[in-house]
């Protein structure tokens, strides 16, 4: 059995989740067997509402994140909204929104992605662990506009099966990395414009949040993808540990222009308007 390489033994936290989601799966494909749950999908035509055009057409992306709880930081909001947030996110000036659907360790539920969606124009990110094709098929019939995939918790054939079937459910894709071999992985995904790169800057084994991971590893990820002959940028978010106009800044001046931000909002009583007034404070001219 493999362990972790910081520790022999005791499980890290993302393979923990990762258990607990292969049990969560096995539980709801008994309740629901998959054939029914991609019937479901397959008569469900509700429109997507596009997450990678909507950060494409954006100057600054923010993808704000609705979050109550994460392992790493406790609760981190006791009078949590997700319709209300979602709403002042919006007014705020976000491109989309990222919703947390994890219990167990994020204290999140599918209703507050659908509770947000419905409160809101903006596309919606389901934040969850997909290791399975059955997660997918419930994304979609949640009205997930996107979906995660975390190299660092799937295989390469998981992590090829899981990108093809949600493209071909209509949904885009954030494939999160963290280290230079999770980068190497994510290059075999075949390239598309459903695909967005997030480089996460909190290593989800250790907790360790450094902005320098993303200047660190974007020059190597945007030369291989502009190395391809298609016309599109490619659209890169940075992920984690954003908290002031500085980091803002600092990301701009080396072309990085989306971002997905959490707990900065989810601490404060007002969402939306620690969003705005963040964005009020960026100098773009930096
Ligand atoms: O709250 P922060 O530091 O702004 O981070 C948001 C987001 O990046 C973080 O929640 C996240 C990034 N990748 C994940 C994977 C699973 C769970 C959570 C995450």
């Amino acid at each position: 059995m493999t362990t972790s390489s910081h520790t022999a033994d005791i499980p890290s936290v993302l393979q923990r989740i990762v258990r607990t989601k292969q049990d969560e799966v096995a539980k709801a494909r008994s309740d629901l067997p998959l054939d029914a749950l991609a019937e479901q999908a397959k008569n469900d035509d509700t429109p997507r509402r596009g997450f990678a055009n909507a950060l494409r057409s954006a100057d600054i992306g923010i993808i704000a994140e609705v979050k109550k709880a994460s392992p790493s930081k406790g609760i981190i909001n006791h009078n949590f909204e997700p319709a209300l947030f979602a709403e002042q996110y919006q007014a705020a000036g976000a491109s989309c929104l990222s919703v947390l659907t994890d219990r167990d360790y994020f204290q999140g539920d599918d209703a507050y992605l659908q509770a947000a969606r419905a409160a809101t124009t903006l596309p919606v990110l389901r934040k969850d662990f997909m290791i399975d094709a059955y997660q997918i098929y419930q994304s979609y019939v949640l009205g997930a506009d996107c979906i995660l995939l975390i190299m660092a918790c799937l295989d390469d054939a998981t992590v090829h099966e899981l990108h093809a079937l949600s493209i071909q459910l209509g949904m885009d894709v954030l494939i999160e990395i963290h280290t230079e071999e999770e980068l190497q992985r994510a290059l075999t995904l075949p390239r598309s414009t459903h695909n967005i790169y997030g480089i996460n800057n909190r290593n989800l084994n250790t907790f360790e949040v450094d902005l320098q991971n993303t200047l660190a590893l974007k020059a190597q990820l945007i030369a291989a993808l502009s190395a391809d002959d298609s016309a599109d940028k490619p659209l890169i978010v940075t992920e984690s540990g954003i908290h002031s106009a500085a980091d803002i800044e600092l990301m701009l001046g080396q072309d990085i222009r989306h971002f997905l931000i959490g707990e900065q909002f989810m601490k404060t009583e007002h969402p939306g308007q620690a969003l705005q007034s963040l964005l009020a404070s960026v100098n773009t001219s930096a």
